[in-house]
């Protein structure tokens, strides 16, 4: 990596989210030196997530515009700040929307993968001293979980990256930063699927597909898949579903539909879109006694569940997974071996490669159902 940026302001190119509801704008920005604790990361490659659509596509109160989008990459250590000590300059590293800081009553406990250390920030756009490292024409530029990998440079808490194997294809290994580990971990960690059960997945995009590699590596015997994009079918069936329903072939509730064809239900469902109605019919779904509804959607702000008691007192379950699970710096280089390995599929999902200049065309993609994953290489 060229020393000559060392504590030197970096100008490069970032895809900037102005306001809402308008495209983003290639533009000439300016990126701080990392301060103590944090890492300056060059950007080789970045997934385009439907979390960062949200951004683009809805007005969300606690948000903060212009922002710079981008939480699914991957890239090499430009330098990194006093005091940092897991990454050093060169390092091939994936950044982590999802941190883990080894300090939290939460990274202490084995039963999640929440971190508190930087989430009063991260989350709000900014780095944990409350200040942006971003710049364009004099403006202050807001971060977005932590990551911002839609620019050629970010940074990001220490706590919030780690270092993988450098020769996993970063054009790749970026998809384990966000959909692929998800779907797989809300399999493996979250749900526990075992072998020989009966699962339905409620979307098919990139989180459902690897919620379905992850049921089929469980053993699953029935993987149903749950789309009203009847194109995703033929994907999702590559990746190991069995059978397909589109709720817009049937006249009556898609739950009910799915009670019929499994004998009293599934004993997993997972919701992979971010609809409260879907969310409640992977629910009903379940079957009486031991059935397990894992949620993955983000919903908009505000969005209330309700669900039948009665449901819940019969035994099924109902859980949530953020990051399927995984506690990240522990996780994420074992999860990029297990690619390299061919354990995990990883290339597969990768539908478009683009440009930076092109970043709008990943988000029509995905708008109108098209492919899997578009992934943004930087030069
Ligand atoms: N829990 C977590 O840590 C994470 C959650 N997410 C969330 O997971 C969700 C899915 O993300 P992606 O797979 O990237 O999205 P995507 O847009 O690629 O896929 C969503 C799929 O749902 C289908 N769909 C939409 N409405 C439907 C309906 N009413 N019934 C059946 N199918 C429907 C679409 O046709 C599409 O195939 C999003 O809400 C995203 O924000 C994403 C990453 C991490
Ligand atoms: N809460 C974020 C907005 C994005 C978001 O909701 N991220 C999810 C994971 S979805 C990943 O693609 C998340 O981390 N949710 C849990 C949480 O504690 O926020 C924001 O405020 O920027």
């Amino acid at each position: 990596m060229a020393s000559d940026t060392l504590s030197k302001k970096i100008r490069c190119k970032a895809a900037v989210l102005w306001e809402v509801n308008t495209p983003l704008v290639i533009e000439t920005i300016e990126v701080e030196p990392p301060r103590a604790g944090e890492v300056r990361i060059k950007i080789l490659a970045t997934g385009v997530c439907k979390t960062d659509a949200y951004l683009l596509d809805r007005v969300d109160p606690s948000k903060n515009y212009p922002v710079i989008l981008g939480h699914e990459g991957a890239g090499i250590v430009e330098s990194v700040g006093e005091g940092v000590t897991n990454v050093a300059p060169g390092d091939h590293v994936v950044p982590l929307y999802y941190p883990q800081c080894y300090q939290c009553k939460f990274c202490k406990n084995p039963k999640t993968n929440f971190c508190s250390k930087v989430r009063a920030t991260q989350m709000k756009g900014v780095m944990p001293d409350g200040t942006s490292r971003f710049r364009c024409n004099g403006k202050k530029l807001f971060h977005f979980m932590g990551c911002s990998t839609f620019s050629e440079y970010t940074v990001v808490a220490d706590v919030s990256v780690c270092k993988v194997d450098s020769t996993a294809p970063s054009e790749k290994v970026c998809l384990l930063g966000c959909s692929i580990s998800t779907g797989y971990g809300a399999v493996v960690n979250t749900a526990q699927v075992e072998s020989g059960s009966t699962c339905a997945v409620w979307g098919l995009g990139a989180v459902g597909l690897a919620v379905i590699m992850g049921c089929k590596i469980a053993g699953a015997k029935r993987i149903i898949g749950v789309d009203i994009n009847s194109d995703k079918f033929k994907v999702a069936e590559d990746f190991g579903c069995t059978e397909f329903i589109n709720p817009k072939d049937y006249d009556k509730p898609i739950q009910e539909v799915i009670v019929e064809k499994t004998d009293g239900g599934c004993d997993y469902t997972f919701e992979c879109i971010g609809s409260v109605e879907a969310m409640r019919a992977s629910l009903d779904a379940c079957h009486k006694g031991w059935g397990v509804s894992t949620i993955l959607g983000m919903t908009p702000p505000g969005a209330e569940l309700t669900a039948k008691p009665y449901s819940i007192v019969t035994g099924c379950v109902w859980k949530g997974s953020v990051f399927g699970g995984w506690k990240s710096q522990d996780s994420l280089p074992t999860l990029v071996e297990e690619y390299m390995q061919n354990k995990l599929k990883v290339d597969e999902f990768v539908s478009f490669t683009l440009p930076l200049a092109k970043i709008n065309e990943g988000f029509d993609y995905m708008r109108k159902g098209v492919g899997i994953k578009s992934v943004v290489i930087f030069d």
